[in-house]
């Protein structure tokens, strides 16, 4: 289970931030007094635009960066407590983490798996599964930095999936993807959802929310304004798509001036 207490992520701005954010106050609140749960065997979603703190909030549940204020606990144990138990469990996936673009992916497939103590007959069978299913034989031996966008995320996913976590924590898993490939990405996270493993990601688009995520947690300006199965968020904005909740959900937030 991930349970977040009334998580609080304060940036301080430096000048050169604070002028390209057009704004004179250095702090930023980036993600402000956020509480919520996800459990195995679920999709839970963290839906919200540019901006509004999903990767802050899971750069701190994967103990990338530290909260300001509140308590985050991964399988029962606080990230910053025991930030080691913590990162043996889950496997995350951000577009800010670029694989060593000078090895190949099954070099690095390696090396996390022995970072990661997986025993070698594992991490054959590992290898065996992830390449298969993203179709990454045929370009395992080049060199990081000669893959396509496509190829490049695919690898990413199966380093980070190396060590068969139970938590996945997906930062914008399809960005930059073809349909294809991304009907692929979701597909493997309904997949390690039906066998009883918690995946979180991070979304902007509507219909990934709406396809394939078990319950919605709608976030702005770093807050939650809503949260539940599709069908609640739907009722309780009183719309018929999500996209309309979001808009109905974000006017309330933001003032009627859309
Ligand atoms: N390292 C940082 N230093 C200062 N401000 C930051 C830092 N990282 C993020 N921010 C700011 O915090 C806010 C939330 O950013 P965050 O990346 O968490 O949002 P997001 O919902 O993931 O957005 P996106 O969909 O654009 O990735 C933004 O205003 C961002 O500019």
């Amino acid at each position: 289970m991930i349970e977040i207490r009334n998580l609080t992520k304060i940036y301080k701005l430096n000048k050169k931030q604070m002028k390209e954010s057009k704004t004179t106050n250095p702090i930023k609140t980036a993600v402000d007094d956020l509480s919520l749960r996800a459990v195995p065997g679920e999709i839970y979603g963290l839906l919200g635009p540019n901006g509004a703190g999903k990767t802050t909030t899971l750069r701190c549940i994967s103990t990338i960066i530290r909260p300001t204020r509140g308590e985050i606990y991964v399988a029962g144990h606080e990230v910053q407590k025991e930030p080691e138990q913590v990162r043996e469990r889950i496997g995350f996936l951000t577009g800010d983490i670029k694989l060593d673009p000078q090895f190949s992916v099954d070099y690095m497939f390696d090396f996390f798996g022995r970072l990661h103590h997986v025993p070698q007959e594992k991490l054959q069978a590992r290898k065996e599964e992830l390449f298969e299913y993203f179709e990454i034989r045929d370009f395992a031996h080049k060199k990081i930095k000669e893959l396509s966008t496509g190829m490049g995320q695919k690898a990413a996913i199966a380093v980070c999936l190396v060590h068969d976590p139970d938590i996945v924590i997906f930062d914008e898993p399809t960005n930059g993807l073809d349909v294809v490939t991304a009907r692929g990405v979701t597909d493997y996270l309904k997949k390690l959802r039906n066998e009883g493993k918690l995946v979180i990601i991070s979304t902007h688009i509507m219909s990934e929310a709406e396809k394939i995520c078990d319950r919605i947690g709608v976030i702005i300006d770093g807050q939650k304004v809503a949260e539940g199965r599709l069908g609640e968020i739907l009722q309780e904005t009183g719309t018929e798509d999500l996209e309309d909740a979001f808009f109905e959900l974000y006017r309330g937030r933001k003032g009627e001036a859309l």
